[in-house]
């Protein structure tokens, strides 16, 4: 089984630029990466005709909701692996806010065999903190571990004990795996979806304080200093936090973190009003000022990777009124092209700054053997064409809910083909 994938852009990070080269696979794996003018035998290949096109290592993303088992009216392992592959994404890290939470062995057998048998692209469960996420009693790490978790956390809510987070990351300290967290003090949420900010203040609501966050980044990298435990923050959202997290990394706390393009690229000032409850996530928008910190924090490395924080829900549930609608926008299908569009097509970033936070960045932090478009590596690839300028239509997406702010915006930079172990899993 081999690929000859023709003509395509490579970035060179020694240039700057990218660069015209050939990728042959052979079993999966990258086998040559071939400059113009080099002969190849690449008889019975499958051939690729990328020209023009950047050929990229396959995305990862280390934060989505997919909803199975238990909420497969939002969202299964086979669509939220197709919508990850319409992404450009390879390898993706599911959250166990499920139904059952992902908190027994069981579970995570079930996500780990259906994703084998058919999810297009690479899925990689979490695994509760604490039994169904209530923050009460740990779960059973070693069992966990052993049937194929990659990490602890509680997703979806924070933990409010900080003798439990800290039990929980000693024990993942023991067993070398990561504690990563959602991070919100409840006691200073009360109800509220909107930050506090311009948009709160308009409308008079109750708001959401940017310390519910950094109180408990605050709280777990000292944990995290004191336990030796690799703790990774999800879904970073204010300024406060970032200091924090930067501090910590300073003193050599091993602390990573993630924020997601809405973060980056929205503000509390953007929301339309009170009648989209496709602009209701947790974390909320944040102040224009947080969002110049999530930025400078990607920029210096305080910040590790992007994430989408992809959590589907039904057109229904988004339609119940602000006030019950609940919180989450999907985020797969328009991840590359809105951060292409918004940051490298403006100059502000090179495509090569883009690309590390989207693939080796998050597979160095999680020690995940894909990432790299390099001599050997699994040949997970993505196909984009930079070019081409499309609407976001999110009656199109493959997932199976459409909850997003962003239908409608155009948009450069769609992925085309997406390649999996050397296996082509999507194309346009
Ligand atoms: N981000 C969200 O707004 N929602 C997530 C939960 C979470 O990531 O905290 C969900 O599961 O819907
Ligand atoms: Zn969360
Ligand atoms: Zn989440």
């Amino acid at each position: 089984m081999s690929l000859w994938i023709m003509n395509g852009q490579v970035w060179n990070e020694t240039k700057q630029a990218l660069e015209v080269n050939h990728v042959y696979v052979v079993d999966g794996k990258v086998a040559r990466i071939v400059t113009n003018g080099e002969s190849v035998d690449t008889a019975g290949a499958e051939v690729i005709d990328a020209t023009g096109k950047l050929v990229a290592p396959g995305f990862i993303d280390m934060h989505v909701h997919l909803r199975d088992p238990g909420f497969e009216y939002k969202e299964d392992i086979v669509t939220g692996a197709l919508s990850a592959a319409k992404g450009g994404f390879t390898t993706i890290a599911c959250m166990p806010n499920t139904r059952p939470v992902t908190d027994t062995k069981e579970t995570v057998q079930y996500i780990v065999e259906k994703a084998q048998q058919s999810a297009v692209v690479k899925v990689l469960p979490y695994a509760a903190i604490t039994k169904n996420e209530l923050g009460r009693e740990l779960t059973n790490f070693e069992e966990l571990k052993e049937a194929g978790a990659i990490g602890f956390t509680d997703d979806g809510v924070g933990v409010q004990n900080a003798q439990m987070m800290k039990d929980a990351m000693y024990l993942a300290k023991s067993l070398d795996m990561p504690v990563i967290a959602h991070c919100e003090d409840d006691t200073l949420v009360k109800g509220a979806w909107a930050s506090e900010g311009a948009f709160s203040r308009k409308y008079g609501l109750k708001a959401i304080p940017n310390e519910s966050e950094a109180i408990h980044v605050g709280r777990d990298v000292l944990l995290a200093e004191a336990t030796g435990v690799h703790y990774h923050v999800c879904h970073v959202s204010t300024e406060q936090s970032v200091r924090l997290i930067r501090q910590a990394k300073q003193v050599g706390v091993r602390v990573t973190a993630e924020v997601c393009p809405h973060h980056l690229i929205l503000s509390d000032e953007d929301i339309p009003g009170l009648d989209d409850a496709n602009w209701k996530m947790n974390p909320p928008l944040r102040t224009p000022r947080d969002v110049q910190a999530m930025i400078e924090a990607l920029e210096d490395g305080t910040i590790d990777m992007i994430v989408t924080d992809h959590a589907p829900h039904s057109a229904e549930e988004k339609n119940k009124g602000v006030d019950l609608a609940p919180f989450g926008i999907v985020g797969l299908e328009t991840a590359f092209p809105l951060l292409y569009t918004k940051f490298v097509a403006t100059g502000k970033w090179t495509l090569g700054f883009l690309l590390q936070r989207m693939t080796a960045d998050p597979a160095r932090v999680f020690r995940l053997n894909t990432g790299l478009l390099a001599l050997d590596a699994p040949a997970d690839l993505t196909i984009v064409d930079l070019d081409l300028e499309k609407e976001v239509d999110p009656e199109q997406f493959a997932s199976k809910s459409n909850n997003t702010p962003f239908g409608g915006w155009k948009l450069k930079g769609w992925p085309t083909t997406t390649i999996v172990d050397g296996k082509v899993v999507w194309t346009e």
